[in-house]
């Protein structure tokens, strides 16, 4: 603001009061002294004047400033103050003797919402955050977050790339354990929009550990990957040992950059790292972007389904995982992580670097997929069957879960038909038959 006074208004210098135009200078020297006093003050008070508008000019500029900082702060900002403190502190706090203080990321999400829900309900601490972006439908986000405040669990309304949140939760609680879901899923969505992907899944994944390598003392960090790194790897069934450097898609391409990139954390700063790879997780709370999500809806509204078909018409096929496996999967992750060895951003000894796949071992075909909804829905699917599509998708997914089975205690027991059954149970309960707005 001095600047632009000075600027503005620079001081008079005398030759500025008395024009060097000969002729007007012989005049003002002419003039009598009482008329020459009246100029004076005439101009003394122009003076005044032109002084007083830039006083009022700076103090309703300074005013302004100080609406728009803190308006900005109140409108971008859903969070902090003290309320939102001991939030955070009520619902970080475990009620089980050694028990856990874990952030969710991605928490709104369906993954999320039932390990939060797990974690919870066995007595540990969980802060979850979450964007609530609007790649699927933000409504079914904000009723999975309602669902988690009535059983106890606040949902911080954040980003990942957001660095000062995450210093702020750091600051707040002493996070024993990381559970990272957030990211942005779909394989297909990747050709929509390729930035949103690495926007999230790598800087956001970045950003985050960032966060925990700084923490004192280091949390333990278990994330998502997924079935999707196998890529082009033909081998089945597929083991956390096979080849994982051809991703058919950006969305892969950037889960296995996730991989490499927390094990740079694990070396440098001793974050204790575990990996896991879901394999077509499904149940209800879904995601609506996948496959028996919105074969649902469609077949419901009578609406057709595309289902696609592989080289020489064979019939694609996936791992699919019901979601109660996988929550006792994510559970088993996080009671075997043994702790970080850093603090204070340097590493003290090597920590433990995890991949483990979380699948059902039993893949089922996209078709045999959709006799089964129809089956539950008591409809008959509109069905085009078209061609694979060169889009990122691959033709089949199985996993090996030994590993997973032998050291985290992972044992699925849900097969696709029981699965489906409680998807459809809880989908026509939550939408009716029609897919308007959700009926509760
Ligand atoms: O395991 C993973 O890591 C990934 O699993 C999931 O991907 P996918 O296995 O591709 O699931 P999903 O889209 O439900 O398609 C299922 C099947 O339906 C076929 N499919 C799909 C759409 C369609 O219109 N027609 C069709 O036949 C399609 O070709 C496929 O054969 C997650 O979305 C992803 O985020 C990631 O977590």
């Amino acid at each position: 603001m001095q600047k632009l006074m000075r600027g503005t208004m620079p001081p008079l210098e005398d030759d500025e009061l008395f024009p060097s135009t000969p002729g007007k200078v012989k005049l003002e020297r002419a003039l009598p002294i009482s008329r020459q006093l009246q100029r004076c003050f005439a101009s003394t008070s122009t003076t005044f004047l032109w002084a007083l508008f830039f006083i009022a000019l700076t103090a309703s500029y300074l005013s302004f400033q100080t609406f728009v900082d803190t308006g900005s702060r109140y409108f971008s900002a859903s969070w902090g103050g003290i309320q939102w403190e001991k939030q955070v502190r009520n619902s970080a706090q475990f009620h089980r003797s050694g028990g856990m203080s874990v952030l969710v990321t991605g928490a709104a999400g369906f993954v999320g919402t039932h390990v939060s829900l797990a974690l919870r309900k066995r007595g540990d601490g969980v802060v979850g955050i979450d964007n609530f972006n609007n790649y699927y439908d933000p409504s079914l986000k904000k009723a999975r977050k309602t669902l988690l405040n009535g059983h106890g669990v606040f949902v911080v309304e954040g980003d990942v790339n957001d660095a000062r949140i995450l210093a702020k939760l750091f600051d707040i609680v002493a996070f024993s354990h990381v559970m990272h879901f957030a990211a942005q899923a779909g394989v297909r969505y990747a050709m929509e929009n390729p930035h949103s992907y690495v926007h999230s899944n790598v800087a956001g994944l970045v950003n985050l550990l960032e966060a925990c390598k700084s923490a004192n003392p280091q949390p333990a960090f278990v994330w998502a990957s997924s079935s999707s790194v196998y890529g082009l790897n033909d081998k089945v069934p597929f083991t956390e040992s096979d080849r994982t450097d051809q991703p058919a898609s950006l969305y892969a391409a950037t889960k296995k950059a996730g991989e490499e990139i927390t094990h740079t954390y694990n070396h440098i700063y001793g974050l204790s790292i575990t990996g896991l790879r879901f394999f077509t997780v499904y149940g209800p709370w879904g995601r609506p972007d996948m496959a028996y999500f919105f074969f649902t809806r469609n077949i419901l509204q009578g609406k057709p389904i595309t289902i696609y078909r592989g080289k020489n018409r064979v019939e694609l096929a996936r791992d699919f995982t019901y979601i109660d496996d996988v929550v006792k999967g994510c559970l088993g992750a996080l009671d075997t992580a043994e702790k970080s060895t850093g603090s204070g951003g340097k590493k003290r000894g090597p920590a433990p670097y995890r991949i483990y796949n979380l699948g059902n071992t039993q893949p089922e075909t996209v078709p045999t997929l959709v006799r089964i909804l129809e089956k539950y829905l008591k409809v008959k699917a509109k069905k085009n069957v078209v061609d694979m599509p060169g889009n990122g998708d691959v033709p089949f997914t199985h996993a090996n879960i030994t590993l997973a089975r032998r050291e985290l205690g992972y044992k699925p027991t849900t097969d696709l038909q029981t699965g489906l059954k409680k998807f459809v149970r809880w989908y026509l309960s939550y939408y009716g038959y029609n897919h308007g707005n959700p009926v509760n």
